[in-house]
């Protein structure tokens, strides 16, 4: 087992609970996907499992470790990446910059390893290798998103925490970027993905949970949650149109800093 969260609640200091006895597993090499409407709990999910968020009660194992009082860093020492919502790449940065601060807080004396990392990402991602020394303002959304997966894969995790990576990206970029998960899966790595746009999602999961309200309201292989007639009326209408507003802008900024390490011991 990779990693499983066992009745966890969290929430956020000025909140009510916003997650209530959620458990969870994800096995090696799987994809698993978290479905639900906007502000259902996906992302404070994933923010108690990388460790931006503790929480108020459970317990989360990571690769049979408890993990539940290690810091982000520390967990992502083990393996476990985080890519948060909104991309976040950093726009008066070039690509070879934003890749960089994927590695800092993981291998920050290791200079041959992270070259090394960043040629074999680059060998991948053909984006990356022929804009390296680009400034990424300009890049398009498709662009940053794989820049922003790039850079969590810097850290050579074995285990990625997707969120919402679909936002706001034309069809043709989705069907893109699912791809880029699977060949991810392919290679070993485990995924957790958040996703509003829940055909895409579970079209490519093994499994799935839907989360409501901060509980676990279902749960399945990916493709029996498809075909569920109950989750198609309430989450196959949902497109990966959400907006975001300036506090939820301002948020994620400050997720962003904490997931590369910004807040860390080095
Ligand atoms: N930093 C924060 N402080 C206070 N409340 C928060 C914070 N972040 C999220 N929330 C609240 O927690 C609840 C769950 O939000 P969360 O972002 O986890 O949902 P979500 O399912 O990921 O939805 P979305 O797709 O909109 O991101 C919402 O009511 C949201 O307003």
């Amino acid at each position: 087992m990779m990693l499983q969260c066992r009745v966890v609640s969290a929430g956020y200091a000025s909140s009510s609970p916003v997650l209530s006895e959620v458990s969870l597993e994800v096995r090696q090499g799987e994809i698993v996907t978290l479905v639900g409407a906007n502000g259902a709990g996906k992302s404070t999910l994933l923010k108690v499992i990388s460790g931006l968020l503790r929480p108020t009660h459970g317990e989360i194992f990571f690769m049979d470790r408890r993990i539940d009082a290690c810091t982000p860093l520390q967990r992502l020492r083990l393996g476990l990446a985080h890519v948060p919502e909104g991309r976040q790449v950093f726009a008066g940065m070039t690509v070879a910059e934003n890749l960089m601060l994927g590695a800092y807080a993981v291998q920050k004396a290791d200079r041959g390893t992270i070259r090394k990392r960043m040629h074999d990402l680059c060998e991948q991602y053909s984006v990356l290798r022929e804009r390296m020394g680009d400034m990424v303002g300009n890049f398009s959304g498709g662009q940053q998103q794989i820049l922003a997966i790039a850079r969590g894969l810097m850290s050579n995790p074995r285990f990625l925490l997707l969120d919402e990576p679909s936002l706001g990206l034309s069809p043709k970029l989705v069907g893109e970027l699912f791809q880029l998960i699977r060949q991810l899966r392919g290679a070993g790595v485990s995924v957790l993905l958040a996703e509003q746009n829940a055909r895409a999602a579970l079209s490519v999961a093994d499994r799935g949970y839907v989360i409501e309200n901060g509980r676990v309201a279902m749960s399945g292989r990916g493709a029996d949650l498809l075909a569920s007639s109950e989750v198609a009326e309430r989450y196959l209408g949902v497109g990966a149109d959400a907006r975001f507003s300036r506090e939820r802008a301002r948020r994620l900024a400050k997720d962003m800093a904490m997931c590369i390490g910004a807040d860390a011991e080095t």
